[in-house]
């Protein structure tokens, strides 16, 4: 199976290929899309003992690199400031390219450190984990953590390629698996109800390729409507309004982004259910046990709502609140913050 989808951004087109082994054809695909005079790649502790040599070695130009410490919570400026001073040190140029193989965090990381260096280097984004290749190596959304909240600092920059290789998943333990999954769950639910059905059944993980295809083929489609994120985009944000909360509350070390999600769907779809709509929380976590998601939050209420707040779909005293009312379709809902936070405090 091997599909190639474009997206068209403002900084250019992206180019996503999906292909079992492509890791091992990389430099080649990369060679048709760059003329770079030097390479440097950004990866993690876990993933480069893996997979950083295999990439290196494609490569007969100069290519360097920076191994960050793996986990979320090096998602932050620092690491980046790390990343500059070693891109000035092996003297990249704004012709040059930076390679992004790793996880979401990774990406995130290193397409903001690609946005940024120089003012905008060309971007090649590797995901290695489920989430980083249904999501995150997709879309151009960038950046890092505060100790105030989720992605607070980052840039919309679009990867010129974006190389997808399933086989990778092969080393991932278990529960990063899962926390894909998530990711998948919020495409079933906001735009894709088939998906939902595939997932529940026994042998879900037999059919990943199709999952992956068509989760990016979703998230292809939303970006290229809206891009920056004013509109349509913020169905993509599913579950993440509490998640990112919850996931700021365990300062990024409890619990993992997918994770987050899970639990941050079941109460958007039990808030849902406070505003008069069906409620669908049982299938959801039905789904979500069946994957081996947690479903429950456990933070305090007050907590939650507070830290919220720093939601990027806050507008004055309104949070844009993405509600489902059936499987397959989203729709961003304006809650009043007095409002929300008397609905949150019965979650
Ligand atoms: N930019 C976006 O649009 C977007 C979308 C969704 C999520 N995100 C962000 O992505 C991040 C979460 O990404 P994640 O779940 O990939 O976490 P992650 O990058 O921390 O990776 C999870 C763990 O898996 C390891 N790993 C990665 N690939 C591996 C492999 N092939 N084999 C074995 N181990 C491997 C990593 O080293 C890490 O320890 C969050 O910061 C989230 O905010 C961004
Ligand atoms: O690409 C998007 O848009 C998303 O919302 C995808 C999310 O899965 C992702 O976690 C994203 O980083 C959240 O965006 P944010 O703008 O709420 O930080
Ligand atoms: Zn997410």
């Amino acid at each position: 199976m091997s599909e190639l989808l474009t997206l068209k951004g403002t900084n250019g087109v992206s180019e996503i290929h999906i292909e079992s082994g492509l890791l091992a054809r990389a430099a080649s695909v990369i060679g048709e899309t760059f003329s770079p005079s030097r390479i440097h790649i950004v990866s993690d502790s876990t993933v480069a003992p893996l997979y950083l040599e295999q990439l290196e070695q494609q490569f007969t130009l100069p290519v360097t690199h920076t191994v960050i410490p793996a986990g979320e919570e090096h998602k932050r400026l620092s690491t980046v400031e790390g990343i500059y001073h070693d891109l000035l040190a092996n003297g990249m140029t704004r012709k040059d390219l930076i390679i992004a193989l790793g996880g979401g965090v990774v990406g995130d990381i290193t397409g903001f450190a690609a946005a940024t260096f120089l003012r905008g280097v060309s971007l090649c984004q590797i995901p290695t984990t489920l989430l980083a290749q249904v999501d995150s190596s997709v879309g151009g959304k960038t950046g890092v953590d505060m100790p105030e909240g989720k992605n607070l600092v980052g840039a919309f920059y679009q990867p010129r390629l974006v190389l997808i290789d399933p086989a990778v998943l092969a080393t991932l333990p278990d529960q990063t698996f899962a926390d894909g999954m998530a990711e998948v769950v919020k495409y079933g639910y906001i735009s894709n109800r088939e998906i939902l059905d595939m997932v529940s059944a026994p042998d879900y993980k037999k059919n990943i390729e199709r999952i992956i295809c068509e989760c990016v083929r979703i998230k292809r489609d939303v970006v290229t409507i809206d891009e920056h994120d004013t509109g349509l985009r913020m169905i993509l944000n599913f579950g993440h309004t509490i998640g990112h909360a919850a996931e700021k509350l365990g300062n990024y070390v409890d619990l993992t982004h997918g994770q987050a999600v899970a639990v941050g769907m079941v109460a958007a779809m039990r808030l849902s259910a406070m505003l008069g709509n069906e409620d669908l929380s049982e299938r959801l976590i039905g789904i979500l046990e069946h994957i081996g998601l947690p479903t429950e939050l456990k933070y305090g209420r007050e907590d939650i709502y507070r830290s919220l707040l720093s939601d990027k779909k806050k507008f004055g005293a309104t949070v844009n609140f993405i509600l489902v009312r059936e499987p397959g379709r989203a729709e961003i809902t304006p809650i009043g913050a007095e409002k929300l936070h008397e609905y949150v405090l019965k979650l």
